[in-house]
């Protein structure tokens, strides 16, 4: 039995629609991440979750229990959810303690104490009971507030951005202990983050939504290395973008000639390439076998790998940039010589009308359009129709 589903779950404010025919399942024990950028509507999908916000159409089920159909919603008490919001919302006039007990208020006092001192054990905080939460740093308030969502423990965590205001250092630590708590704790997890990096150290599966719909769900490993679309590629990590069209039943791109099954003759395709598919052999490599050449622009070191500004200049086109990732401190001079080779499995083909392009260009939109869609969705490579 799932520890949460919606099903075909519809949401407007007016007319604007911030969910479309939303299905989603969350097992038990199983923590999944709601994905997607600024305003996709994942806090509404979360809040419905809760039951912070009417259900206008669609079913939400927590633990096999119909709680809400568009008819009637159990109020968020009622449904076995513990709650963590971006904020951390902790009552400011009352102690750690008794925030932490807030949500055991049907025990009594002396058991409601020993649970509540428990859970705040469990992030580390059982000294600080008796402070208030302006005396917390947030670090701190994050522990408790997440204290307070487990204490009764529920069925079902439902956490809004939980990290957000965290600074980059703390975020880390912080994560990872929650991932570990979260986890030992048993409850089912749904937590919404736009961070792609974020829902991958988290995340058992990823729920990915744009513009209110789903885009793709899977593992981290699925949705990074099988993208659903253009966007989903983009999203999870940095893309070379080029375009080309199908001919001979091939596509033909300035870096390399690919199969072109599933397209069909003369249709135009987008090709994405992850930076860290781009492989660097001597130039020597190149020799005979038909590989690409690419002069080094810039590089520089990123930490754990480094990268590498290339321009490809084809005969007769205008220069291509691309971004290789290497492993580690690689760091070439300006205007070395490489050959490219690419790793098929970090190269990813969908038609150029696909939906990163629908609102620029349209289906069977020419490449130059393409382009310029592209352009303004943000890519990170200059492209060019071969
Ligand atoms: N109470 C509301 N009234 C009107 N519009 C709303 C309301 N709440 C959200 N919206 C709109 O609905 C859409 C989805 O919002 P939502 O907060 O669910 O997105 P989100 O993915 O969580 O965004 P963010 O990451 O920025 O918090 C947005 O366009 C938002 O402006």
């Amino acid at each position: 039995m799932d520890a949460l589903v919606f099903d075909s779950v519809s949401h407007h404010y007016g007319r604007l629609r911030a969910l479309d025919r939303l299905s989603l399942t969350v097992g038990e024990g199983e923590v999944v991440c709601l994905l997607g950028p600024s305003g996709c509507g994942k806090t509404t999908a979360l809040r419905l979750a809760a039951g912070l916000e009417r259900l206008q159409s669609g079913r939400i089920e927590i633990g096999g229990r119909l709680v809400a159909d568009g008819g009637r919603d159990l109020p968020p008490e009622a449904r076995d959810v513990g709650l963590m919001f971006q904020d951390y919302a902790l009552f400011p006039h009352l102690r750690v303690g008794e925030n932490v007990g807030f949500g055991l208020k049907h025990l009594p006092a002396a058991e409601r104490e020993r649970r509540a001192l428990a859970a705040l054990e469990r992030v580390g905080m059982a000294d600080y009971a008796r402070a208030w939460p302006h005396t917390l740093s947030g670090g701190q308030q994050q522990r408790v507030a997440l204290a307070r969502a487990l204490a009764p423990g529920p069925r079902l965590l439902l956490l809004d951005e939980p990290f957000s205001g965290l600074d980059q250092r703390l975020r880390q630590e912080v994560r990872d202990a929650t991932l570990h708590l979260v986890k030992a704790s048993g409850a089912a997890t749904l937590m919404v983050t736009h961070e792609p990096e974020e829902a991958m150290f988290m995340a058992d599966r990823i729920v990915l939504l744009r513009a209110g719909r789903l885009v793709q769900v899977g593992t981290p490993v699925e949705c990074y290395f099988k993208p659903a679309d253009a966007f989903a590629a983009g999203f999870f990590g940095e893309v070379n973008r080029l375009a080309a069209r199908v001919e001979a039943g091939e596509l033909r791109t300035p870096l390399a000639w690919l199969p072109a099954e599933g397209f069909s003759e003369g249709e135009a395709v987008e090709i994405l390439v992850r930076p860290e598919g781009i492989r660097l052999l001597p130039p020597g490599d190149a020799a005979g076998s038909g590989k690409v050449e690419a002069r080094v622009i810039a590089a520089r070191l990123l930490g754990r790998s480094s990268l590498v500004h290339l321009s490809v200049e084809p005969a007769g086109a205008a220069p291509l940039h691309l971004h290789a990732r290497v492993p580690g401190r690689f760091l070439p001079d300006d205007g070395d010589i490489f050959s490219l080779d690419l790793d098929p499995a970090q190269v990813f083909v969908f038609p150029a009308a696909g939906p990163i392009f629908r609102e620029g260009a349209g289906r069977g939109a020419s490449g130059e359009a393409a382009l310029a869609a592209a352009a303004g969705a943000g890519s990170a490579a200059t492209v060019r129709e071969p």
